[in-house]
């Protein structure tokens, strides 16, 4: 039997640059020789990909919303991350339930308690096993986003206050599982961003 594969995901309020590292991540995996399954959350599974939809663009009572984040987490862990794992492959997601604590609990202000109950229910035995924070102001974020804010979803339309609790949220996450989250000063260019997390992975994995 193949060794169990290696579950990496990439976290931080949106804008702070984790789709612009993921793809060095990917490739540092490939070039030592193993599968690397590229994933993401909300989505992952042709039905996560529709509650995708619905989550980013349609009106919802917020705990319908905090519900259908670990609906479509169910799904994608059984069709592809527990598959990939068990099979020997990596997977690089581009968020998990880091992201539900921080928006949901963080941001929206819903009671952390539910969210622990739902990650005992869902994935009880299952933890990333490194999680990159990308970490930096709001307002940082807000100005590179900027360009592309004309069809903004849900999440983006949300003000800086609400992005200062998302933050506060990972923040305080990583700060108590400091093992698994490695928080990175994503306020600098990005070819330095990317060589902490070359680093990282060198120093976990290699
Ligand atoms: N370190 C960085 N410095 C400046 N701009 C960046 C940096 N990282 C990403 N960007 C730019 O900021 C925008 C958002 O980055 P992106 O990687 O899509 O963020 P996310 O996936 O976290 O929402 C993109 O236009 C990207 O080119
Ligand atoms: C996985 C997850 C995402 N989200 C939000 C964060 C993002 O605003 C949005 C989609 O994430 P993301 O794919 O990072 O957005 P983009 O590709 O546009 O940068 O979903 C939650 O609120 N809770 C969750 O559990």
């Amino acid at each position: 039997m193949s060794e169990r594969g290696r579950f990496i995901t990439f976290e931080g309020i949106d804008g702070a640059g984790k789709s612009t590292q993921i793809a060095a991540t990917i490739e540092w995996g490939r070039s030592r020789g193993y599968e690397v399954v590229q994933s993401r959350e909300p989505g992952g599974t042709r039905l996560g990909e529709k509650l995708r939809e619905l989550l980013l663009h349609e009106p919802m009572h917020l705990e319908t919303e905090a519900l259908l984040m670990f609906a479509a987490r169910r799904e994608h862990l059984a069709q592809v991350i527990e598959p990939a794992l068990a099979r020997g492959a990596w997977v690089v997601s581009d968020r998990f339930s880091d992201a539900t604590f921080a928006y949901q609990s963080g941001g929206r202000g819903l009671s952390v308690d539910k969210f622990r109950a739902l990650e005992a229910w869902v994935h009880p035995d299952l933890q990333p096993d490194l999680t990159f924070l990308f970490d930096l102001p709001p307002a940082i974020a807000a100005q590179r986003l900027a360009s592309g804010r004309d069809n903004a979803d849900r999440f983006e339309r949300e003000q800086c206050d609400f992005f200062e609790r998302v933050r506060n949220a990972y923040l305080q996450r990583a700060e108590a599982s400091s093992g698994r989250i490695a928080v990175i000063d994503s306020a600098r260019d990005p070819q330095v961003v990317c060589a902490d997390v070359l680093q990282c992975l060198e120093a976990r994995f290699a």
